[in-house]
């Protein structure tokens, strides 16, 4: 058994119950062995793939708060530090009913080769709650988040491990939580990124996650003879990364025809009215049920169904596994010619293998919505120094940020052998940065 499936078998043994850890670790390990296989014998005696599967840290805490009836409610606080080989953990915070320890983790391992990526000093981490924020007053959510702080607080800080928001957390959530951080700490210092524009925000964070994603997107179809402008586009979700993602597509001339939450999805023939879905999901909070009230002549559907719209580009951005092998087979019958994740993992392995046999161009999470952590960590410099920069100045460091990460991953792959598959490219390029990190470290 070769050493990249001898650690793949001991991860699915030793962290049982957690599916979605075991296929983030399988997808980057796997397409890492020629990496690995070159450098069997040293990575095998520094033990460098045991290490790099095992999170440095797992926090888990019990999260008491108040609801507006007087009742106490509890909910399960994590926060896992994964790996801080080229810099603090830096990764966002998931609140949704849906998240246990195997989604953090999964997440957390996700994020260090994302972050190394970025080219940016940022090690990799995750957190979250089971706490659901959809139906909660701004009172529960805010006696939810200083809970949940009041217990974070002692495990991060500005040099050692800086949350950000993630599904279910946005400026709200961030700005309750860094109050309290303040107040119990008695320091103002950049803990958290995605903060406020008042209070040490940067500009362009709140949208760069979905303009990273469309950068890299028209990057990646340039370095493949082909243009987005003129193009219909097919994205899912309807939070920060999908509204911003929309924005971007426009501003790049292509046409976005569908968004979707966790209830329905919208086809708009006509191209996504984006001030109407910012109204209903950055304002009022509602369901994409009220797109209609807006635009009579689009569609709403209940339940799953973006996929089987016609369209050159499909942009997932709402959760994981969301995009499945029957997905990934109407997508292709259709036309589409790229599949670029905003979400973390949103696309199945098999869906992913699908699509790249049959020539879609393909780009992972990893790669393509590097964008907002990578602008995370200038809002961290800028925090740092104490300045902020305009929203020209950041903006133009993203793109190129966007950029290099794409031509990097590309590179990556052909120097391996695997030209065009970038899933093997950026695995491979946001692995040797942190390997060598670890490596220099000694055992640690
Ligand atoms: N916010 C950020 O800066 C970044 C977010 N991501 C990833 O992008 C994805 C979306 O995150 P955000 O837009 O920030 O979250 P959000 O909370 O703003 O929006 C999430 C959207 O996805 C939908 N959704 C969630 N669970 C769903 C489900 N089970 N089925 C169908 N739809 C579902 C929600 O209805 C919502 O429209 C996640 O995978 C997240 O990890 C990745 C990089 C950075
Ligand atoms: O901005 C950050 O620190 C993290 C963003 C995030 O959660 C992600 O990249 O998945």
């Amino acid at each position: 058994m070769s050493y990249v499936d001898e650690v793949i078998e001991s991860v699915v043994k030793k962290n049982p119950g957690e599916p979605e850890f075991h296929q983030a670790v399988r997808e980057v390990l796997e397409s890492l062995k020629p990496v690995v296989d070159a450098n069997e014998e040293k990575y095998r005696k520094e033990a460098l793939l045991e290490r790099l599967v095992e999170p440095e840290r797992v926090i888990m805490f019990r999260v008491p708060w108040v609801d507006d009836n007087g009742n106490v409610q509890v909910n399960k606080g994590y926060r896992v530090q994964f790996n801080s080989a080229i810099g603090p953990y830096k990764g966002g915070l998931r609140f949704h009913p849906s998240v246990y320890l195997g989604i953090i983790k999964f997440l957390g391992f996700e994020q260090i080769f994302k972050n190394s990526l970025t080219g940016l000093p940022i090690g990799g981490g995750k957190g979250g709650s089971d706490f659901d924020p959809k139906g909660k007053s701004d009172r529960e959510v805010m006696a939810f988040c200083q809970s949940f702080m009041t217990e974070l607080y002692r495990h991060i800080g500005a040099d050692t491990d800086v949350p950000a928001g993630d599904i279910g957390v946005g400026a709200r959530e961030i700005g309750f939580m860094f109050g309290q951080y303040k107040r119990i700490r008695d320091a103002y210092e950049g803990v958290l990124t995605g903060k406020g524009l008042t209070y040490g925000g940067s500009l362009v964070r709140t949208q760069a996650t979905g303009y990273g994603l469309l950068y890299l997107t028209e990057e990646l179809l340039k370095l493949n003879g082909k243009e987005l402008a003129g193009k219909t586009v097919a994205v899912s979700g309807a939070g920060n990364v999908a509204i911003y993602a929309i924005e971007k597509a426009y501003q790049l001339g292509a046409k976005p025809v569908t968004c979707s939450d966790s209830a329905g999805w919208i086809y708009d023939p006509e191209g996504i009215d984006l001030a109407a879905l910012k109204e209903i999901k950055e304002v009022k909070r509602a369901r994409l049920t009220e797109y209609k009230n807006y635009r009579p002549n689009a569609e709403y559907h209940e339940g799953k169904g973006v996929w089987s719209v016609k369209a050159d580009v499909a942009l997932p951005c709402a959760t994981q596994n969301e995009l499945q092998l029957e997905d990934a087979k109407q997508l292709v019958a259709n036309g589409c010619f790229a599949v670029c994740e905003g979400a973390n993992m949103p696309t199945t392995l098999e869906a992913t293998e699908y699509l790249q046999e049959n020539g879609v161009i393909f780009a992972p999470g990893k790669a393509a919505n590097a964008g907002g952590v990578a602008t995370s960590a200038l809002e961290m410099s800028q925090n740092s120094e104490r300045l902020s920069w305009s929203f020209e100045e950041v903006d133009a460091k993203l793109q190129g940020i966007m950029v290099n990460i794409c031509h990097n991953m590309a590179d990556a792959a052909k120097k391996y052998g695997n030209e065009g598959n970038y899933v093997v490219g950026a695995n491979v390029a946001g692995f040797e940065k942190v390997a060598e990190a670890m490596l220099a470290q000694g055992i640690c």
